[in-house]
Parts: C-alpha cells; structure tokens; sequence
C-alpha cells in the first residue's frame, strides 16, 4: 500500500507549537509520514520570538537531495522560508510532481516580521506554483496589495486556490478573488500558538491521503478545533496540541475503556446499571454521542455483563450529562454513572473534584440531566470530576463520572473502586 509521504518545509520552534514540529506532530496523527527540513532555526516562545538563523542554502539542498532521492512525496507543505528554500523548492518543482500547499508566515502572532518586500517578492513565484495557499485576512491583504503596488500580475500565469483562513474561512483563487466557498468554523476564546501552522498541514496531510480540496479543509477545520480545545497551557499562553477526534478515534477510546474495566471486580454498578458514553468534539445532539446499546448490569455471582454494543445514538441519560457539560468545558467529552454510596463520597474529596445537585430542587419540565449537571458545574464554576445527587421519588441516587475520553473516566472509576474496596 503506498505509503502517503509528506514533506514539510519551515522554520523550527524549539517549542514545538508551531513550525515543522507543529506541522510533524499534525501529520503523524493523520496517518501521514512527515519528512521535515528546517529552513531556519527561531528561538522563540509565547512571550515573543528573539532571533532567526537561516540555514546555509548548501545544507537545505542536501536535506532536499537526501529525501528525494530516497522518497516519494506527494505533499510539500511549507512555513517559514527564505529566499533560499524557494529558489530550491521551485528547482526540484521542475523536476517531481508533488502539490505545494503554501502557508504565507509574513510574521508571528508575536509579531516579528518573517519576510520582508525582497522576499515577498520572490514569494510570488511560489504561489504560482502552488496548489492551495493559506494566508489569514491580513496576510491576504498584504499579498494582493503588494502584488497590486507592484504591477505583478503578469508574473502570475497559473491560478492556485486560496483559502482565506480565519473563524470561518473563505476559499477563492488567487486570480479571481470571488468567494467559492465559505467554511463555516467555531469560536474558541483562546489565542493558540501554531494554529495556523496546524490548519495548513492537516489541510495538506489529507491532501496527501487522496482527500478533495474541500473535504480535506473541512477535516483540517476539525483539527484546528480540537488543537484548540486541547492545547497545551504555557506560561505565557497556549500552544497547539494537534489532536483529531473523529467516529474512528470515539470508538477505540470506548472500546479499550471497557477492555481495562473488564480487568476489575467493578461491583459499583446501580440498579438501573451503568452506561459509559464518549462524545465527538462539541456534540450537537446524542448522535454525536457513542454509548453502549444496553447497560453495565450485575450478575448473581457478584460479576458483570457488559450489555450491547457500542454505536452512536445508544445512550439517552449519559447522553445529555455530557451535552450539557460540554458547555462548561469543551474538552469533556465523556461520562459514566456508577452506584451511589453514602460514605463514598467523603472518601473520593480527597482525590476527586465533587459537585452535586438535588432532585428536591428541580423546577417542573425539565430534563433532569440537563438541569442537574447545569445546576452542578455552574456550583463547581466548571465540570468537576464527579457529580452526585442523592436521589428522590423512585430515583435511585447515583454518581457520575466525568472525564475528556472514555479511558480516563474508566481509569477514575478503577481508582474509586480501589477506595470504595479500602473504605
Ligand atoms: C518556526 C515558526 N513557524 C511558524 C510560526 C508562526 O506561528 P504563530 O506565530 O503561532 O502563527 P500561527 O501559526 O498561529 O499563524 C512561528 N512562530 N514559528
Ligand atoms: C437511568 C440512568 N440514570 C442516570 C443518571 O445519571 O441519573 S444514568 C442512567 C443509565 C444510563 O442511561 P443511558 O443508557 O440512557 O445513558
């Protein structure tokens, strides 16, 4: 089967949250094989970005000559260049047949400056010869201003798309600038380091894979998202953390969840049973949301049967927990009830963030699981790892467990079983 080979062209991050470590870590996640070289080395982190050295154009082609004469790459996806490494991308253009997917970084979002007219002129070539480039609105703004300044459209005899990236992004040409498509996105408040760098390789990781134009953005979209949601807090701000949750993902997460609850004597199941369910990444509805399709249920012998299968659209109470809890924190995407008792509760303080609710208070019309854990993370001020409530009419009281995937919940529920054990 033939082994999907991308080459990625850019600067290096010592952070690794943007760059071609970025941009690597984005496409082995894809399945993709990411061949790198390194244009320039930038010290730099979310404070600020201190230097740029450029590598020696000899060291570059040795790095192109060495790969190429070994792989073959389908993708070449780039970052950060000098005049340098576009001369040589545009030589060994003319000699493989691979797509160019062109990320403009005119400057960081730190804002030190990357190219300069000189350069951005030589970038025009590039774009030329490019397949896709993926500048934000005020990148493409400055390439079209510069281009129109500097009377350069007849530099430009090819057409390559354009995506204009941002919350929602904009697909159009490079030379007819009328909008094809827009792609609708979600607002996360958090500024991430590298997004841009992660949109572009996971566009061009699933380029590589035999992906369309726009099938390969909207999926890049979802990285972008999750690398969002799921980025790595620094001391100055966050880096991306390029992660995919797809149906495939949600469905091997859940899958070894239970394989690890079944190495346990799990005796904490509740009359009504348990249900285990993970969510795909902000869940419209409970068929974004895979669950057993029956229940965790007690045996004679003080055992388990785990009841059903695991499909999108099984569960309805677990469900909804993790629909309402997604709006407290959209790394939550996963839940599991397990049986109440008394002094349990105390013993679990020590280890395990606790909120709860009280059937007593619910208002007439509501959806229990919604009111109960909205009432209980706006207590906690987010969603806490546990939420109980005590019971009522014909209500068997019950705990929660909540988690950001199905093995970590599972991992909670062994170590609240070990202490329910020892109490
Ligand atoms: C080596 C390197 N490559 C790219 C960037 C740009 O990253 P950032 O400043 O976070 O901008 P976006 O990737 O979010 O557009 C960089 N700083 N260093
Ligand atoms: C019946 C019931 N009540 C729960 C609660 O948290 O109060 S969990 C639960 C069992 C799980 O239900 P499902 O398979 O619909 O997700």
């Amino acid at each position: 089967m033939k082994k999907h080979n991308i080459l990625i062209i850019g600067g290096y991050d010592p952070t690794g949250g943007a760059g071609v470590i970025a941009d690597a870590k984005t496409a082995k996640i894809l399945g993709v094989n990411p061949l790198t070289i390194t244009t320039s080395i930038i010290p730099q982190n979310n404070r600020a970005v201190y230097d740029k050295m450029d590598i020696p154009k000899k060291i570059i082609e040795e790095q192109l000559e060495a790969i190429f004469e070994d792989f073959d790459v389908s993708v070449v996806k780039t970052g950060v260049l000098n005049k340098d490494a576009i001369d040589l991308i545009l030589k060994y253009k003319r000699h493989y047949d691979f797509k160019i997917v062109c990320d403009p970084v005119l400057k960081s979002t730190t804002n030190y400056k990357f190219v300069d007219e000189d350069l951005l002129r030589r970038y025009i070539d590039l774009f030329n010869e490019s397949y896709l480039i993926t500048p934000n609105e005020e990148e493409f703004n400055t390439i079209i201003n510069f281009i129109e300044k500097n009377n350069l459209w007849g530099n430009i005899d090819k057409n390559p798309y354009i995506l204009i990236t941002g919350i929602d992004d904009k697909l159009t040409t490079l030379k007819d600038k009328g909008i094809i498509e827009t792609i609708k996105g979600k607002k996360i408040d958090k500024e991430v380091h590298g997004t841009g760098c992660v949109f572009s390789s996971a566009i061009a990781s699933f380029l590589c894979k035999g992906e369309g134009l726009r099938e390969a953005i909207k999926k890049g979209k979802d990285v972008v998202l999750a690398s969002v949601i799921y980025a790595t807090k620094t001391k100055y701000n966050y880096n991306s953390n390029p992660t995919y949750i797809n149906k495939e993902k949600v469905i091997k997460n859940l899958s070894y969840a239970l394989y690890l609850l079944k190495k346990i004597e799990f005796s904490l199941i509740p009359e009504v049973g348990s249900n285990i369910a993970e969510s795909l990444l902000l869940p419209n509805s409970f068929k974004d949301v895979a669950a057993l399709t029956g229940r965790i249920i007690k045996n004679k012998l003080g055992g388990f049967y785990i009841v059903g299968d695991v499909e999108f659209g099984a569960s309805e109470h677990i469900a909804k927990i993790i629909l309402t809890a997604k709006n407290y924190n959209p790394q939550i995407r996963a839940c599991m009830n397990i049986r109440y008792e008394e002094d349990l509760i105390d013993a679990l303080s020590e280890k395990f963030s606790i909120s709860s609710f009280d059937r007593k208070l619910e208002p007439p019309n509501v959806s229990t699981m919604e009111w109960g854990t909205k009432y209980a993370c706006e207590k906690f001020g987010g969603v806490p790892d546990i939420i109980y409530d005590k019971g009522g009419d014909g209500k068997e009281p019950m705990i929660r467990v909540l988690g950001v995937n199905t093995i970590e919940v599972v991992k909670k529920v062994v170590e609240i079983q070990k202490i329910y054990d020892h109490i």
